[in-house]
Parts: C-alpha cells; structure tokens; sequence
C-alpha cells in the first residue's frame, strides 16, 4: 500500500507545487496519476521516492515512512524516472548488474531475470553496447529493466510509454497489469488520456498541486457526464480549477 497523508512541498519559500495531498493506493491497482504540465506529478513521486522531502506530511511504502525508514521503504519500490539518459557510458548489461548489485539480488536470480526481460523487450542484442548508443526508447527499456531487477513490489513509472514503440509500450502495459493482478501495485504518471483510459484501475486528476478527482474511471465518467470522453472531462476538471 502507498500512503500520501496531508503532503505539501513549497520549493525556494515560495512556490508551492504539491499542496496537502491526500492519497492512498491498494494492493492490486494500476494508478494512474493524471496532470497538465506542471501539475505537481513529478514533484510528488520525486517525493514518493525519497529524491526529495515534503516539506509537510508523511508518505508510507508498504508501511515504510520514506523519511525515517528511507531504507526500507526504498528496498520496496522500484522506480523508472521521467529521463532515461543516465549511466550512459555503461553497457546495458554492466547497468543491469550494477542496479542488481545495489539490491543484492543473487546472480542466478539476476541471470534469468534480464534474460526474460531482455526477451520481452526485444534488446538482448544490445545489452552489450553502451548505453549512450541507445536510442531513446531503447535507454527506456533498459531503465525500466533496472528499475525491475530487485523484482520490487511497488512500482512507481514517471511518464514510463514515452519514447517507447509500440510493441514495446503494449509489453510494459502488459507486464503492468501482470503485476498489479498479482496483488502489487504499479503507480505511473502520464499526461497521455488514453494510456490512463486502457489501463488504469483508478486515477487521480492534479493541477496546480491539488487533487481535483480521485476513483475509478467509471466513477469518473458518472462524476461528470455520461459517455463524454476523457480528454473532456480532463479539460473540464483542468480549467476551472
Ligand atoms: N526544483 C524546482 N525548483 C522550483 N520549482 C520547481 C522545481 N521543480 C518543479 N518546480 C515547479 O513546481 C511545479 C510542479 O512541477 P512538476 O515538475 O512537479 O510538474 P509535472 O506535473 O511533473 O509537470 P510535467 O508534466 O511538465 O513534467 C511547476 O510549477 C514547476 O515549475
């Protein structure tokens, strides 16, 4: 379980980008974090996630307090940043060592691991070049790859289709519904409508650092009005916020 409880993050004493936000996802979800650029998504899984501190409240990974059970609380998610251009000048396969050294993930476990990850991407070719002779939808999977390594219960997907092909992209789907069937969560953020729409089992709508609409789809599309699509209703809860 993830628990947002009354979070705020104010950057430079002035700007609040978060404000007391409330959130809880259950085992068994695909949530789906759903804002207008600048909404406060990425500030908040920066937050989720230990990058940086609220400056109010108090987040739980699995129970974990990511503040004063950081450890703990990190060993439990595994996390695909919005920017895959890192490590660049390792071989995919040395980054996927190092972030399987990172959590102790013992080598036969890591061996058949990138080996089926490596073959549902369709990268195994690659894995011996460096990372910067990527492409970008490339240094996506491998990232993504990383990020699953520790096999975590929790992930958290920062905008994880972009760049991404689309075989590629119906993978991550799949391997995200997958997850979240096997009772673990997949929490991702996107601005893409239909991504939300496919898979999503709730969403949450940001804007301007507050939530504006938390619950199914289906209770979303009650909220407002029948059979309107997404992007109406997501222009509708934006605007007049
Ligand atoms: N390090 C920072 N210092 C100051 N302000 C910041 C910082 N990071 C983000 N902001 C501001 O906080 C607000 C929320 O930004 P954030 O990156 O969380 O939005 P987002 O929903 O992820 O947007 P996008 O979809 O464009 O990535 C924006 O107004 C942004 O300018």
């Amino acid at each position: 379980m993830i628990e947002i409880s009354n979070v705020t993050k104010v950057y430079n004493n002035t700007h609040k980008a978060v404000d007391s936000l409330n959130l809880t996802v259950k085992d068994g979800e695909i949530f789906g974090f759903l804002g207008p650029n600048g909404a406060g998504k990425t500030t908040t899984i920066k937050m989720l996630t230990g990058i940086i501190e609220a400056s109010e409240g108090e987040i739980r990974l699995n129970g974990k307090d990511i503040k004063n059970d950081t450890l703990a609380a990190k060993k439990s998610f595994g996390f695909v940043p919005d920017s895959p251009d890192m490590f660049l000048r390792l071989k995919g396969i040395e980054y996927l060592n190092f972030m399987a050294d990172i959590y102790e993930v013992p080598k036969e476990t890591r061996k058949a691991r990138i080996e089926s990850l490596a073959k549902r991407f369709e990268i195994e070719a690659a894995l011996g070049d460096r990372i910067q002779s990527y492409s970008h939808g490339m240094r996506q999977k491998i990232v993504v790859m990383g990020a699953l390594m520790h096999n975590p219960d929790i992930w958290i997907l920062d905008e994880p289709m972009t760049g991404l092909d689309p075989k590629a992209a119906f993978e991550l789907k799949n391997m995200m519904r997958e997850h979240a069937n096997s009772g673990k969560i997949v929490l991702f953020s996107t601005h893409v409508l239909e991504v939300a729409e496919k898979i999503c089992d709730r969403v949450a709508i940001i804007n301007k650092g507050k939530i504006l609409f938390c619950g199914t789809l289906k209770e979303m599309k009650e909220h407002f009005k029948e059979n309107e699509s997404l992007e109406n209703m997501f222009l509708e809860l934006t605007e007049n916020a």
